[in-house]
């Protein structure tokens, strides 16, 4: 049997790495802890890094991820994943517990969808929480508005949506009347790798089946009262679909939390004002001459959207940060500086000495 890798999203780029490289060039098509099941040449193997591998990469981030190409030895019994080619993007999340570093979710990703319905789930403000994610990650996003028709209030929605969206396709779907699937069709060509993030019950499961033509993936009714019933899907996957196009989900990209991000790419409004501010550091609270603060006055930048930008900046600062640098981080944006802090403590002893 003979596959060609092109229909799994084999690219030029990843060809000329390959050659680079010692032994077969294969896609991660999923993952269960250390086992990977790979995709090669002559079909669908199952494999493991090599010790060699797993010595040398300390970062989770090294290891191989569902969607990523790898160079695997297939002469032995078992095949051994020997290097992960350079990923053209990444999605990634926080790490879990106290575990700093993040976990990854899929590599080599062309269109994240991310996916919210248009009647209880619908919010602003997690849309921008996505999109900042998926610029990072690399991938182009695109909004799936979902189950429209369940809603009364479309044109009122999409215009709650101009601000955040600023050059983003949206796209506007349900599974009940077929409308906007054609739309969605049409970014998921032969070779191209899609990914559908987005809240539980939003109808990505929907989506996808939609796509493949057949119940592969089971929808769910959501119920309030069973939180593990809505968690049915386990197994890491890399679909092919009958018409071309390659759908990557896995349960990791169901429950995305914010890792890093692309704010300045999300909130561009924000960043190009914060050009004019007078000083460079500016923090947009309290400094003269101000340019998002002056926005504000002007109602040109909604209240909501700066204290999103701002949440989303803390978030950020912290993330990537150990513990003790996280505590640093505190002190420096309670005091300033930790000289800062320090005079502030001094005054404190002295005002207490006198008393
Ligand atoms: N009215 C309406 N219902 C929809 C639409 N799309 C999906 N649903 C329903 O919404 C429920 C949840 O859909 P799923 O596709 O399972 O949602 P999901 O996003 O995959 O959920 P998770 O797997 O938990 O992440 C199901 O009962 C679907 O039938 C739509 O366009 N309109
Ligand atoms: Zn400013």
């Amino acid at each position: 049997m003979t596959i060609n890798l092109d229909n799994y999203g084999l690219t030029p780029n990843f060809k000329q790495a390959a050659t680079a490289n010692q032994g077969q060039l294969a896609r991660v098509t999923a993952q269960h802890r250390n086992l990977y099941q790979i995709m090669t040449e002559t079909g669908e193997r199952s494999a493991t890094v090599s010790g060699k591998f797993a010595y040398e990469k300390a970062d989770v981030t090294d290891f191989p991820t569902v969607g990523d190409w790898v160079m695997v030895d297939l002469t032995t019994t078992s095949a051994v994943i020997q290097q992960v080619l350079p990923r053209q993007s990444i999605l990634a999340r926080e790490g879990v517990g106290n575990r700093s570093d993040g976990q990854l979710i899929a590599a080599n990703i062309d269109t994240i969808f991310i996916c919210m319905s248009l009647n209880a789930d619908f919010n602003v403000r997690r849309i921008e929480r996505y999109l900042t994610m998926a610029w990072d990650s690399q991938a182009t996003p695109v909004i799936v508005l979902t189950k429209a028709d369940l809603c009364a209030d479309l044109p009122e929605k999409l215009a709650s949506l101009a601000d955040v969206s600023l050059g983003v396709d949206v796209v506007t779907c349900s599974a009940k009347t077929g409308v906007g699937y054609d739309e969605i069709a049409d970014y998921v060509t032969t070779g191209k790798t899609v990914a559908f993030i987005g809240s539980s019950g939003v109808g990505k499961s929907t989506l996808i089946n939609c796509l493949i033509g057949t119940d592969v993936l089971a929808t769910k009714t959501i119920r309030a009262d069973d939180d593990k019933g809505r968690h049915a899907t386990t197994a890491r996957q890399l679909l092919l679909l009958p018409q071309g196009g390659i759908v990557i989900d896995t349960p990791g990209m169901r429950e995305l939390q914010l890792y890093t991000g692309d704010l300045d790419r999300t909130f561009a409004d924000i960043a190009a004002l914060a050009t004019e501010c007078k000083f460079r550091n500016c923090t947009h609270t309290t400094e003269p001459g101000c340019a998002v603060q002056a926005a504000l006055q002007t109602g040109q930048l909604t209240a909501d959207r700066l204290a999103s930008y701002q949440k989303l900046q803390r978030e950020l600062t912290y993330d990537g940060l150990n513990s003790r640098e996280r505590e640093q981080e505190k002190v420096n944006r309670l005091f300033g500086s930790k000289n800062a802090m320090k005079h502030v403590v001094r005054q404190a002893k002295a005002k207490n000495r006198r008393r």
